[in-house]
């Protein structure tokens, strides 16, 4: 890991730097995936999940027997421990539903909102190199507390063309309508433009490695809605000499296993927490089953040294961390101060594992800086809200003069008759 001391503000953006590729690296493969996609179908479908999945898939969609295998297949303790994570999801995202907002802003004039589910959406779950099916609860539960009545689901297959029984177990318990052995770039295509198999949906969610992030971006130049750019996993933490050094690095590590382009970050205003971290790390890496991925990520993280916490306030607001944990005397003083962040975790006994499977939170999440300008997805990302209005008589007598002067200011003059017609009819006692 690279230590740094004190660097200078001019120089936060290029240490911060994210290890993923850009954009343009990835655009020109989306793009010919896409055109090929909306031309070809499920044609071109099959051919890009032979080529990057290695699958020769004869139905991509899975059928009842493969669901009921799979429920079979799932142990007792995995379905209590799924069972617990759905409820903590469930209790948190129900009680971010907002009443009906109902106001009359004049006498007369009555203007109210109501939320409505968003009636088509996909749900792309991870699966190149650990099948995420916590994902699938992270998009199912709220999507279902939302009313969104279609609710496809993609997934990549493995070589033999099977989706993790997981997945499929969760699937099925969260009320997925259908789901599709297809992942990728293709499968962000496929729920764009639709195929013979695919259903095109209205908006599609999830997170995903930097292609799925860039495709789904592309997506959105042909009208479908995305939830955000939820790309490879980052995590920075910021900790005083109050932290554990053996924790704080268990939860670099958890982050730093997603895959090698993930980013952790360690910001303390203590040397001391700084080495003892970083001599966890080595002690705790050598023993992972995915030593191999977590060591390049941990290969491109900083352990960051700051004379002081109001320092460390900026760093973080400029980075723009998914996920931000705090193990400071200090905790009020960032958690009030933070502005960036995907979500936030607070003291020594809150690991960052805890929001990625169980404790209720949404784990799926903006990365690369977009913490700055988006929410992680919660109860609103699967709604619209409308807004309704009912003008009475008395209603169009009081806006309607100012309505008259302004559409008269725009030039617009029919806009000025609509109200000019109604005030002539009340005045004539109709
Ligand atoms: N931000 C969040 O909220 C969040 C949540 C969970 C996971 N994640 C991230 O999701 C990612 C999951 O990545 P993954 O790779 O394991 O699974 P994935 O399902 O996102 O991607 C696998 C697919 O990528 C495609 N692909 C692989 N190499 C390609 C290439 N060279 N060209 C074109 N397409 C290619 C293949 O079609 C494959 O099916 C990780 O980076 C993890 O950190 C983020
Ligand atoms: N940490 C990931 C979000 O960046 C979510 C996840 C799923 N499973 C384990 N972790
Ligand atoms: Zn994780």
């Amino acid at each position: 890991m690279n230590k740094i001391y004190n660097p200078k503000p001019e120089t936060w953006s290029s240490i911060l730097e994210r290890p993923t590729k850009t954009v343009d690296d990835i655009e020109a493969t989306v793009k010919e995936i896409f055109k090929e996609v909306q031309k070809k179908g499920d044609v071109a479908v099959a051919k890009y999940t032979s080529l990057f999945d290695g699958a020769s898939i004869e139905k991509l969609e899975v059928s009842k027997a493969e669901i009921e295998a799979a429920i079979a297949s799932i142990s007792s303790e995995l379905k209590e421990a799924i069972q617990l994570a759905k409820s903590n999801i469930k209790k948190f995202h129900s009680a971010q539903k907002t009443e009906r907002v109902a106001v009359e802003t004049i006498e007369g004039v009555n203007c109210w909102q109501e939320k409505r589910p968003i009636q088509k959406i996909g749900l792309y779950i991870p699966g190149g190199t650990a099948p995420l099916f916590s994902t699938v609860l992270m998009l199912a539960v709220p999507a279902e507390i939302a009313g969104c009545n279609e609710i496809v689901l993609c997934s990549p297959p493995d070589k033999n063309g099977n989706i993790n029984p997981a997945i499929l177990y969760a699937a099925n318990l969260c009320g997925v309508t259908k789901i599709l052995k297809v992942g990728g770039i293709q499968a962000i295509a496929g729920m764009t433009f639709g195929t013979e198999t695919i259903p095109k949906v209205y908006k599609i969610f999830g997170p995903g490695n930097q292609f799925v992030t860039v495709a789904k971006q592309l997506a959105t130049q042909f009208g479908v809605a995305i939830d955000m750019p939820a790309g490879p996993s980052e995590l920075l933490i910021v900790a005083d000499d109050t932290a554990v050094p053996a924790f704080v690095a268990s939860d670099l590590l958890s982050q730093a296993e997603h895959g090698a382009d993930s980013q952790v970050i360690l910001v303390s205003t203590s040397k001391k927490i700084i080495d003892a971290v970083e001599n966890e790390i080595q002690i705790q890496m050598d023993l992972l089953p995915r030593k191999a991925i977590a060591e390049k990520a941990i290969a491109n993280s900083k352990l960051i040294f700051v004379d002081n916490d109001t320092i460390a306030l900026e760093l973080i607001n400029e980075y723009g961390p998914e996920h931000f944990i705090i193990c400071s005397e200090f905790d009020d003083f960032y958690s009030n101060g933070v502005h960036n962040a995907g979500s936030v975790f607070i003291g020594n006994y809150t690991p960052e594992s805890a929001g990625d499977y169980a404790s209720g939170t949404n784990h799926t999440l903006p990365t690369n800086g977009y913490a700055k300008n988006y929410s992680g997805v919660n109860l609103d990302s699967f709604t619209k809200a409308m807004t309704f209005q009912k003008i009475t008589k008395k209603g169009i007598q009081n806006i309607g003069k100012a309505i008259e002067i302004m559409a008269e200011a725009e030039g617009l003059q029919a806009h000025k008759n609509a109200v000019t017609l109604r005030l002539k009819a009340i005045e004539n006692g109709k």
